[in-house]
């Protein structure tokens, strides 16, 4: 099966998520991405990914993420989180993150691990 991963960044972070997205671009392509709004409209217009598009973080996005997660749709998340701006909907933030401990989901929050988990589902994915 296909890996499932959502990819997710705060504005600060997009540019992060483009250029590890590029990096791994023959992966992913191979994957089954989702990703909040703004995230996966950059992701398919700069990166040429397809990817299930949910709404934008603060109105939802992170809430959608997590109940795929939830119901077993998500394998991994990376999330690349600004931890220097405030967010209104920082509760959704934190339920993400935390529906991933619940369920022991794989979450890379910044893009030193971010690289280690899409190396090593890489490398998984070729044997
Ligand atoms: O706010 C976000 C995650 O909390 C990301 O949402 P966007 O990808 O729509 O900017």
């Amino acid at each position: 099966m296909k890996p499932r991963i959502a990819l997710i960044a705060h504005d600060m972070k997009k540019d992060d998520m483009i250029t590890l997205a590029a990096e791994y671009v023959d992966f992913l392509r191979g994957c089954h991405l989702t990703a909040t709004g703004t995230t996966g409209g950059r992701l398919a217009n700069e990166v040429g990914l397809t990817i299930d598009r949910k709404h934008s973080g603060p109105f939802g996005g992170d809430l959608q993420i997590g109940a795929m997660l939830v119901e077993g749709e998500i394998d991994a998340v990376i999330f690349l989180r600004d931890p220097m701006t405030p967010q209104p909907h920082e509760p959704d933030i934190n339920a993400l993150v935390r529906a991933c401990d619940v369920h022991n989901v794989a979450c890379a929050t910044n893009v030193s691990t971010a690289h280690l988990l899409l190396a090593q589902l890489r490398t998984a994915s070729r044997k």
